[in-house]
């Protein structure tokens, strides 16, 4: 039975949730209820680690309870026990026999999906994720009624995996660790999944997950990766910016537990009656949940063999078997026992006599003392699971054996193989041959020899106990905790809707600076090559609106080549920079180079040659050429092939085509980038002020700017632009190398002056998704293009820069040094930076998602026309743009 220290106000509290409580219930009258030990190993495993921290359990009776009456008796006995109930009701059976055990426990384990029933609509793979998903909310509400400030919620195993996001959701600051106590599949088999993306990228919002072995965890970081796309590093798992740190703790048990209670009498008393029962016969023991996982029938099968082939053992040796019932409603358990019951009876039917059985299976649990002393007697302990997350009835027989010193046949399928390898025979369970050998090499090993094995594994059995196992998880989660807390304080944050909003319509001339992959066209899944790129519909009547306002000039700012921004917003009164500003066209239409009379474009054929070669070679990658830059996109490509890929890539351009040029090389995540050296989105915004404050006869300044869009990191100039050290920085190598640029803002300098007043807060810059970016906000996408955003900053100085990114850097700081002072008068709240979907921009404002900025352009479109922009739904900003710009 669990028990529990007396509460201590120091002691760190800690909620431990998993689907099953240490106690399971049974009802004894209307109000009463009687409570034992569940079985299993994660509830061994927990109890170890219980006892170090103020620990809750949060978990599932054991019962269904559906009456108020008994809900509040049994809440009350559980209470006693610091066990908070949550009662699944009428999702439970497609939840937990279905979901749990019908459908993620066969994958986990390597078992393969089964086959869907579709006669039986009630209970399709539909339902049984939707209760899935219901019972995960049941497990929310009766946290969120326990949850206190500080407190950790420690999450076990698959039947949680959706609530580390709920919670995230309910309150971001909650500490969660998850931990899975079953194998995690290989990434092909976890494929095979309906709605696999949605259930890693839900645990994946934990701060720590933990696995038994380096195995399972590698299983997973790739898992993640190959479904994903995101990034597996030495840390953990890095996805849209967010990193999830992944590590290994081997559970472990408290052995002192088990080595009491051999040395109590009652338990002695057992011994020597199982002594006596099996005398002059050495005794193999199993034990375990009568689980396919568990390979009970392959056991018994290398038995077999091992009596056909060694007849002088047939009646010397006995093996008891322990078959704890176990996930009885869940028909493949049923048809396990059938066919367990049937080998029995054959293997005893071919090799017993009437006095003597050779297989002793009991279909029961067995209690505590009564299984130590099982344990201690036993001289071979056989497991042999197929897969098996652990597996600590092999630790317990080691603790148990401290005076026999008894062998431990060790499937090599089960965690636990990894920890204690060295002392026990491992065995493949599925080569009956194999086994049948080991069960005669254990039976006739030496007495040194068995000493020797006993000694490493009783060593390692008592230094990784249960307790080791939980202070190294909670520990590492505070660590994990902390680390992500102090890189969260240096996230820029949410963009301030409202003061946008109001900015904008107070503003006498607005500039939006808006990016087009990404940001304005389609949502990203219906677009594969940029030939494709369509403009989002829902975006058509507001960037009419936007551009036909006198008050307001919009800019897109994009890697595509002319005609596609020509194709796309030729209709629109629109500044256009294509190839990444290497090409500038007014709202007449007319499109003005910027390529330098002197730019070196020798690499151009061969670098085209050499992503025409790896284009051919990766299924699914393609390459978009443009007159100054190429790229070359993986992203529906396998992730790991096209990384590799590219690698390769990037050897063959830099041993031929460019490793003498004058380029950038820009390696996104899932693209390389090859462009002239000078091409920023920062240098470009710089280039188009120019250009605008040229062909428009401004009388007023620009007082407001938005800057929103997916950038490299090379193009997060944009987001520092205005800011004073930046505008003031020495010039570095670079800079000085770039004077013709230098010259050529020098001359504009007159016609530039006064044209900008931007105040501080006019001034967003907003990142998408990202939480390390130079824009002032972020939302949330894919795609990657970034150094825009500090064009208009000047408190952000470029941190250490690339090969790559230096050149391009310092070459938009030598126009900022040009334009800003004269043409901007921007206060800084007036600029606006919006970066999408990445965490590490230099934007100042981190926003979720595209339809954030969708939305918000909306809202602009009309805030002159409405103080309420902001508290409108989205389907009146529909029709009133509609009406607007009647489209
Ligand atoms: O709760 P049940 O459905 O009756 O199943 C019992 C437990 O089985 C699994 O246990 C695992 O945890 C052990 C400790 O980490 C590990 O040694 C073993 O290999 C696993 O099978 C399951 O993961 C638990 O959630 C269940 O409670
Ligand atoms: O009649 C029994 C026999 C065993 N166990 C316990 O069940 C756990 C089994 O854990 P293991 O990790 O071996 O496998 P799991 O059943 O969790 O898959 C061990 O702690 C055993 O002591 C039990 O509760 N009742």
């Amino acid at each position: 039975m669990v028990s529990y220290d007396e509460p201590c106000s120091k002691r760190q509290r800690l909620l431990v949730v998993a689907n099953r409580l240490p106690v399971s219930a049974k009802r004894t009258g209307e109000n009463s209820w009687s409570l034992e030990m569940s079985p299993g190993g994660l509830v061994s495993g927990l109890l170890g680690v219980a006892a170090e921290f103020e620990t809750k359990w949060v978990g599932w009776p054991g019962v269904d309870v559906y009456d108020v009456v008994g809900k509040n008796a049994l809440s009350k006995s559980l209470a006693d026990m610091k066990c908070i109930p949550v009662f699944l009701e009428e999702v439970f059976d497609q939840y937990y026999n279905g979901y749990c055990n019908g459908i993620l426990w066969p994958i986990l384990h390597h078992m393969g999906l089964p086959q869907e029933d579709h006669k039986d609509t009630n209970k399709t793979y539909q339902t049984q994720y939707d209760a899935y998903k219901k019972a995960n909310r049941k497990f929310l509400d009766v946290i969120i009624e326990n949850y206190e400030e500080g407190d950790i919620v420690w999450i076990h195993d698959y039947h949680l995996l959706f609530l580390p996001q709920y919670l995230k959701e309910y309150n971001n600051k909650i500490k969660i660790g998850w931990f899975l106590h079953s194998p995690f599949p290989s990434s092909e088999v976890f494929k095979t999944l309906p709605s696999r993306s949605e259930l890693l990228r839900s645990v994946l919002t934990a701060d720590l997950l933990g696995f038994h072995t380096y195995d399972f965890a590698s299983h997973f970081v790739r898992t993640c990766t190959r479904i994903l796309g995101a990034e597996g590093t030495h840390e953990g798992i890095v996805d849209h910016g967010k990193v999830t740190r992944v590590a290994v703790f081997p559970i472990g048990i408290d052995p002192n537990r088990f080595i009491k209670a051999c040395e109590l009498p009652e338990v002695g008393q057992q011994m020597t009656e199982l002594k006596k029962r099996f005398a002059g016969k050495k005794v193999i023991l199993g034990v375990d949940r009568l689980d396919m996982i568990k390979g009970i029938p392959q056991k018994f099968l290398g038995f077999e063999k091992f009596l056909e082939e060694n007849m002088d053992w047939r009646d010397k040796v006995v093996l008891v078997q322990i078959a704890v019932p176990t996930r009885n409603n869940v028909p493949e358990y049923q048809k396990l026992k059938s066919q367990v019951h049937g080998l029995a009876g054959r293997i005893n039917g071919r090799f017993g006599s009437v006095s003597s059985l050779p297989i002793h299976h009991l279909d029961c649990s067995v209690d505590f003392n009564f299984l130590c002393a099982l344990y201690a007697i036993a001289d071979v302990m056989l497991v042999t699971s197929l897969r098996d997350g652990m597996n600590l009835v092999s630790y317990e027989f080691i603790a148990c054996q401290e005076a026999k010193k008894g062998v431990l046949v060790l499937s090599e399928f089960a965690g636990a193989a990894q920890s204690l390898g060295a002392g026990a025979i491992l065995v493949n369970p599925w080569d009956v041959t194999e086994v049948s050998s080991a069960i005669k090499e254990a039976l006739n090993m030496p007495a040194e020899e068995r000493d020797e094995r006993h000694r490493l594994n009783f060593q390692y059995v008592k230094t990784h106990s249960a307790k080791k196992w939980g202070d190294d998880f909670i520990s590492e989660l505070h660590d994990t905790f902390t680390e992500s807390d102090m890189k969260i304080k240096k996230i820029p944050v949410g963009l301030p809707q409202q003061d946008v909003i109001q900015r904008y319509s107070k503003s006498n001339y607005r500039l939006l600076i808006l990016g087009f992959f990404g940001t304005l066209t389609e949502p990203m899944n219906n677009q594969n090559e940029e030939l494709d790129l369509k403009l989002n519909p829902e975006l058509k009547g507001t960037l009419k609106a936007l551009c036909n306002d006198p008050k307001t000039t919009v800019v897109v700012l994009s890697r595509s080549g002319k005609n596609i921004l020509d194709k796309i917003f030729g209709e629109y009164n629109i500044w256009l920079a294509a190839e990444n500003g290497m090409f500038l066209r007014d709202t007449t239409g007319e499109w003005v180079t910027n390529i330098p009379e002197n730019m070196n474009l020798d690499w151009v054929d061969g670098t085209k040659n050499v992503f025409k070669y790896f284009t051919d070679r990766t299924p699914r990658s393609f390459f978009e050429a443009s007159e100054t830059s190429l790229v070359w996109n993986y992203e529906n490509a396998d992730v790991e092939f096209g990384r590799a890929q590219a690698r390769d890539l990037l050897q063959y351009l830099w041993a031929g085509p460019i490793s003498n040029a004058s380029v950038d090389v820009v390696r996104g995540n899932h693209s390389v980038e090859v462009h002239a050296v000078g091409e920023t989105k920062g240098v470009a915004v710089g280039r188009i002020l120019e250009e605008i404050v040229r062909k428009k006869s401004m009388t007023t300044p620009v007082d407001y700017v938005f800057c929103s869009g997916y950038f490299l990191e090379k193009d997060e100039d944009i987001y520092t632009f205005f800011k004073p050290e930046v505008m003031s920085s020495k010039l570095s190598h670079e800079t000085r190398s770039k004077s013709s640029a230098s010259n050529h803002s020098i001359k504009k300098k007159n016609l530039l002056s006064n044209v900008l007043d931007l105040k501080k807060g006019n001034y967003f810059s907003v990142a998408i998704g990202q939480a390390h970016t130079k824009a002032r906000y972020v939302v949330d996408s894919s795609h990657d293009d970034e150094d825009i955003y500090t064009f208009f900053e000047s408190e952000i100085v470029p941190s250490k820069l690339s090969h790559e990114t230096r050149s391009k850097s310092s070459s938009s700081n030598i126009m900022k040094n040009q334009i800003s002072p004269n043409v901007l008068d921007l206060k800084k709240e007036n600029y606006f930076s919006v970066a999408i979907g990445q965490t590490r921009s230099k934007a100042r404002y981190v926003i979720d998602s595209t339809q954030d900025v969708v939305d918000l352009l909306h809202k602009l479109a009309i805030a002159d026309t409405t103080t309420m922009a902001n508290t409108v739904s989205n389907s009146e900003l529909h029709q009133r743009l509609a009406m607007e710009t009647r489209i």
